[in-house]
């Protein structure tokens, strides 16, 4: 399928067998059918004894083949998800699956228009599923996830981001199983109101919190705030009763259908590093609606740049090189008056995630203060 195409299939069980099926607990094998509207049979909607999910596809390493079954590198993303289905056999015993294709990209590519796509493929879903799936390359997930726990109310229904390290192609893939753990998560009704979770390597992580820290290995991202649960043996286990981020500021977007008339604020990030002047600063300031700063340190920036930044007319937001820890306003610049005027504190958030928290912000036309508001009610900064 070429990129960017939408295909709507349908997974349900056929005419033939419904009456069986209404005996016993849940279809064999899966009956794919393919229309252009997702279609349930009746008896399937009356009979309601599965769970209803959707899976919304949009790429990664998870639905890419490499040229060798040794190869971890180097590989093309090549599978829809009816070819990644096909790697679970069992999923029907599970739930009833309709899926979309949203885009088949590696999620280096995923910008803001995708973003959006995802958004709407979310929210016209909401209300007809019981937990929805979301396969995505593991590069930017994170980015995703956040994004999506910033701006949709999910309610009860579990919204799992799920990728893999290691191409299907490869020995040992572990995409089938993730995407299997996910999709049982999504089914799971210990899942309602936990809103955005991420599932990978057994591990079962809040989508907001969670953070790439491995570009190669199997456990790939850590969640300082802890893991809220993991499978053995195919089973789930919460660590925790329900439980959504603390201080999510949550941005009511108006997304038309067509993503192309919507555009999204651009903020860049810039990395600090010893002996960093204002020369990007400057080359940038007129080019973008924000900044987002990877400071040294707890906000450290040289004074030169610092006095620069308090100069500039757009937000400036003082991230983080450093995975733990958080900029504290305290450590912000100021001017004579004691006031840190556009300078923003991103508090625990990294760079990344800054730059969506602020291009929300600018997208809602957030006044200087009202983004430090939000900023510091996210996570404290
Ligand atoms: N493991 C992965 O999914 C990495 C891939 N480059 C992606 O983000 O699409």
């Amino acid at each position: 399928m070429p990129n960017n195409a939408v295909e709507i299939t349908t997974i349900c069980s056929d005419l033939e067998n419904s009456q069986f099926k209404l005996e016993s607990t849940a279809p064999e094998e899966p009956i794919i059918s393919k229309s252009a509207t997702p279609v349930i049979h009746p008896l399937l909607s009356q009979r309601r004894s599965l769970p209803r999910i959707k899976i919304l596809g949009t790429g990664g390493t998870i639905a890419s083949k490499a040229t060798s079954s040794s190869a971890t590198a180097d590989y093309k993303v090549d599978l829809t998800i009816q070819d990644m289905l096909e790697a679970i056999p069992d999923i029907s015993r599970i739930c009833e699956l309709e899926y979309e294709q949203l885009c088949n990209v590696d999620s280096k590519n995923i910008d803001e228009k995708i973003l959006m796509t995802i958004y709407n493929g979310i929210s016209e879903s909401l209300q007809k599923f019981d937990g929805i799936v979301i396969t995505h390359g593991t590069d930017s997930l994170a980015e995703t996830a956040f994004f999506i726990e910033s701006t949709i109310d999910a309610g009860e229904v579990p919204i799992v981001c799920v990728g893999s390290m290691r191409p299907s192609s490869s020995v040992s893939a572990d995409g089938p199983m993730n995407l299997y753990q996910a999709i049982c998560i999504a089914a799971d009704s210990k899942s309602r109101n936990r809103s955005v979770l991420v599932s990978l390597n057994d591990q079962i992580s809040a989508g907001y919190y969670i953070t790439k820290t491995n570009a190669n290995s199997l456990d790939s991202f850590n969640v300082r705030q802890g893991y809220l649960g993991n499978f053995v043996n195919n089973e789930i286990h919460y660590y925790y009763p329900p439980v959504k981020p603390q201080g999510c500021h949550k941005f009511k977007l108006n997304i038309p259908k067509n993503t192309d008339s919507f555009n999204f604020p651009d903020v860049c990030i810039i990395y600090g590093h010893q002996g960093i002047t204002s020369k990007l600063l400057d080359m940038v300031k007129d080019q973008y609606a924000g900044i987002v700063f990877a400071t040294m340190g707890a906000g450290s920036l040289p004074d030169k740049v610092n006095e620069d930044c308090l100069e500039i007319d757009i937000p400036v937001v003082y991230s983080k090189r450093s995975m733990d820890g958080m900029i504290p306003r305290a450590n912000l610049p100021k001017d004579a008056n004691g006031d840190s005027r556009n300078c923003i504190a991103s508090g625990y958030l990294n760079p990344e995630k800054s730059r969506i928290l602020l291009q929300l912000c600018l997208a809602c036309n957030y006044s200087i203060d009202e983004t430090k508001h939000v900023f510091r009610g996210v996570y404290g900064g």
